[in-house]
């Protein structure tokens, strides 16, 4: 595993790809705070003439709704390139699932599974309409219910938890699916739960794993990515902060992959021996793609 330090070793790393895909938390931005030179960095690999996807676990928001976010944060982005793990649970559910259109599911989430849901034409419930104080007393099942989705939720709460519960306990032929199952969520400086930490009460209380776990390291949103832009994996990297989501998700779709120490893993941690997932390169931050190239803003 090399670490890119110097002008030369970047040049020759951007050279050898011709499409990079960029994991967002923790990588771009914190929240809505961007790191330092990313905007410069983006800006290269595109004035390079580089195809550039952003692949994210976090399925808060809708494509639409990253998409909002980039121009805001004055990230160049476009929509057909933005992919979630709440599109990648819709895209599931349609394609490969079949829902049938007498079913609906219930969302444990925020609006970007709701949103991605409806752009596949599959009806929901739940998600941020279940916000807030609400009483377990009159909580029933519904047969209309087929699956269950749970994703990074901050409003999560007990109500939640035994409406989902109740919908799953005993109908073993009603989907239970995650998003993602990332166990921590770089934000606010720190880390707090996330959406694997989110889900393991309900996996707890039902004795039963996810039928499936759409998100990152599952392939599902790689192979929609190189299938539909027919990508040469082998010309191909994955950038990301976090071992067993992104770099093992690069890692087993055959790409390079380049690990960044501005979110979740430390540089002792991806050094050490025992651990188990290993990136091709590691650098500081994205943003020293600019910074090392002469093309960062000044302090
Ligand atoms: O808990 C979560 O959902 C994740 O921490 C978060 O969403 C990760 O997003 P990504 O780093 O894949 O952009
Ligand atoms: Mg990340």
């Amino acid at each position: 595993m090399q670490k890119i330090t110097t002008a030369d070793q970047l040049n020759s790393f951007v050279d050898s790809y011709d499409n990079f895909l960029f994991d967002c938390d923790g990588v771009l931005w914190e929240g809505s705070n961007v790191f330092p030179n990313v905007r410069e960095a983006m800006q290269l690999l595109r004035t390079k003439g580089k195809r550039i996807f952003f692949v994210t676990n976090n399925s808060t928001k809708s494509r639409e709704a990253y998409l909002d976010k980039f121009k805001k944060l004055d990230i160049e982005a476009h929509l057909d390139e933005i992919f979630s793990s709440a599109f990648a649970t819709a895209a599931y559910l349609k394609n490969v699932v079949k829902f049938p259109a007498d079913k609906k599911v219930y969302i444990v989430g925020m609006s970007g599974i709701s949103e991605e849901l409806k752009a596949e034409g599959i009806r929901s419930f739940g998600g941020v309409e279940d916000d807030g104080a609400r009483s377990i007393d009159d909580i029933t099942d519904d047969p209309e219910v087929g699956a269950v989705v749970m994703g990074l939720d901050v409003n999560i709460s007990y109500y939640k938890y035994c409406k989902a519960f109740t919908f799953l306990h005993n109908h073993p032929e009603r989907l239970f699916l995650l998003t993602n199952a990332d166990s921590t969520f770089p934000t606010h400086g720190t880390l707090f739960p996330g959406a694997g930490a989110i889900a393991s009460p309900l996996i707890t209380a039902l004795e039963r794993k996810p039928d499936a776990i759409l998100g990152k390291p599952a392939q599902n949103m790689l192979e929609a990515i190189l299938a539909e832009y027919s990508l040469d994996p082998s010309k191909s990297c994955m950038i990301g902060d976090r071992l067993d989501t992104d770099i093992d998700f690069g890692n087993r779709g055959g790409l390079t992959t380049l690990c960044v120490l501005t979110g979740v893993t430390r540089e002792d941690k991806l050094l050490s021996d025992s651990n188990p997932i290993k990136a091709t390169f590691y650098i500081d931050s994205f943003g020293d793609f600019a910074s090392l190239s002469g093309s960062a803003l000044p302090n």
